[in-house]
């Protein structure tokens, strides 16, 4: 009834229409809002954009990641052979690559030590950055840390212990009895040092079997250590010289040279010991005692004879590739003397006086701890003998014998070794 009214009330009729358009107006803004609703609703979440964009940026992170790495790497090997190759041309710049335990993270590598100079806060971060980079390597590739040695020193990936058997770069040529089994020793204490135990004899009665075998004899070495023998032949033998320098012209020379008449002394007193029947010294000493006629074909006395010896090596090798070493001073003051002899070999002065000892009971120099020991060691019974008595006369005979030959030395090679006095 009342819709009816409304219809055939014109005046209701034109509202209701109006209200009807208002209301489907209303509806489809209704529609049309929740349509747009829905469309934004079906658009790619962010959270799957993101992840796609995380995707990406994860790959070229770990490109990133990997360049970094390598960069290090390449760091690090650059600045180990710097250092190796600085190594020879000034002493004062050099790393010394040994096994340290780093105290920040307690973690052992090998590399270069911190060193508490000028040094120091380069070295050490270099030490940290290379330590992250291997980690890395050592977990991306599953490697075993054992082959971190070589990784680090050379950028190769090789088992430990593994090095390359070397020529020697430098040789402890003579003399014999100066002290040269106690230079050696001491040598070996430095990380940066490798030399055979025993002598070869290679450039005086071994040179036929050829320098492979030589080199055979070697010890392994890494990057930038120096591989060392000595012989104490090689500096009375003729024909040593041209051999050495035909392997290398570039060999260091060492000479432990000591006053001649004591060194002809512990040279018999050597003989001694194997042949106790041998005739006197002092008759051995002369070709004629009334007349005082020295027997300089007698080796014992030969030897020292040094400036004819080292005429023959100057035919071969310049003067400042040859360093001489007091066999006195060695043992009264043996770092000062390894000092001189690190400088030589342009080696970091790694052994001082902190690394020896007087030992009363032996009379000589000890060293507080050996190469590959904790423990304190001397040289054995046949160094340090005690010589026998020689005759005043034959002594003083023999220092007028030498004098001119240590003048004649003194000149050649600069330094006063005060066997004279
Ligand atoms: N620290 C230390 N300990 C022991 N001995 C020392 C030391 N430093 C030098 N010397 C002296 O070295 C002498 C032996 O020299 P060499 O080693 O060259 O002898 S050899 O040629 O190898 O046989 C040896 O000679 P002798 O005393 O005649 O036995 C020692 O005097």
């Amino acid at each position: 009834m009342a819709f009816s009214r409304i219809y055939s009330d014109p005046l209701s009729r034109s509202i209701f229409k109006k209200f009807l358009v208002m209301l489907c107006s209303l509806l489809t803004s209704l529609y049309l809002l929740h349509c747009l609703t829905e469309r934004c609703s079906s658009m790619p979440i962010p959270v799957k954009a993101s992840s796609q964009v995380a995707g990406f940026f994860a790959a070229e992170l770990d490109d990133l990641r990997s360049l970094r790495r390598k960069r290090l790497l390449q760091k690090w090997t650059t600045v180990s052979k710097q250092g190796s190759n600085r190594k020879s041309a000034d002493a004062k710049h050099t790393f010394e690559f040994s096994w340290f335990d780093d105290a920040d993270t307690g973690q052992v590598f090998y590399g270069p030590e911190p060193q508490v100079d000028r040094d120091y806060s380069e070295n050490r971060e270099l030490s940290r950055d290379v330590q992250l980079s291997l980690d890395d390597i050592v977990s991306l590739k599953r490697l075993s840390p054992r082959f971190m040695v070589n990784t680090v020193s050379t950028g190769k990936l090789s088992p430990l212990g593994e090095g390359t058997k070397k020529l020697p770069q430098a040789l402890i040529i003579g003399v014999k009895k100066g002290g040269t089994r106690a230079l050696l020793e001491f040598l070996r204490v430095h990380p940066d040092i490798r030399a055979v135990g025993a002598e070869p004899h290679f450039f005086d009665r071994n040179y036929e079997n050829g320098l492979e075998w030589y080199r055979e004899l070697m010890p392994k070495t890494l990057e930038g250590q120096i591989t060392m023998e000595k012989t104490p032949s090689y500096f009375v033998t003729r024909e040593a010289p041209a051999r050495i320098s035909a392997m290398s012209r570039d060999t260091k020379l060492i000479v432990v040279v000591r006053d001649p008449v004591t060194r002809a002394i512990s040279d018999y007193t050597q003989t001694l010991s194997k042949k106790p029947d041998i005739p006197t010294f002092e008759s051995l000493t002369f070709k004629n005692r009334t007349t005082g006629l020295i027997d300089t074909s007698w080796s014992a006395i030969q030897i020292g004879i040094y400036a004819k010896h080292l005429d023959n090596w100057l035919q071969y090798f310049p003067m400042d590739q040859i360093l001489f070493v007091s066999g006195e001073c060695l043992i009264s003051d043996p770092a000062g003397e390894l000092g001189r002899v690190q400088d030589f070999l342009g080696l970091k002065r790694i052994i001082t006086d902190k690394h020896f000892y007087f030992n009363q009971t032996k009379g000589f120099p000890c060293l507080k701890k050996a190469e590959g020991s904790s423990k304190p060691h001397c040289l054995g019974k046949t160094k340090g003998r005690t010589h026998p008595n020689i005759h005043p006369e034959v002594v003083q005979r023999l220092r007028d014998f030498y004098r001119p030959f240590n003048m004649k030395f003194y000149q050649m090679t600069g330094r006063i070794f005060g066997w004279n006095d």
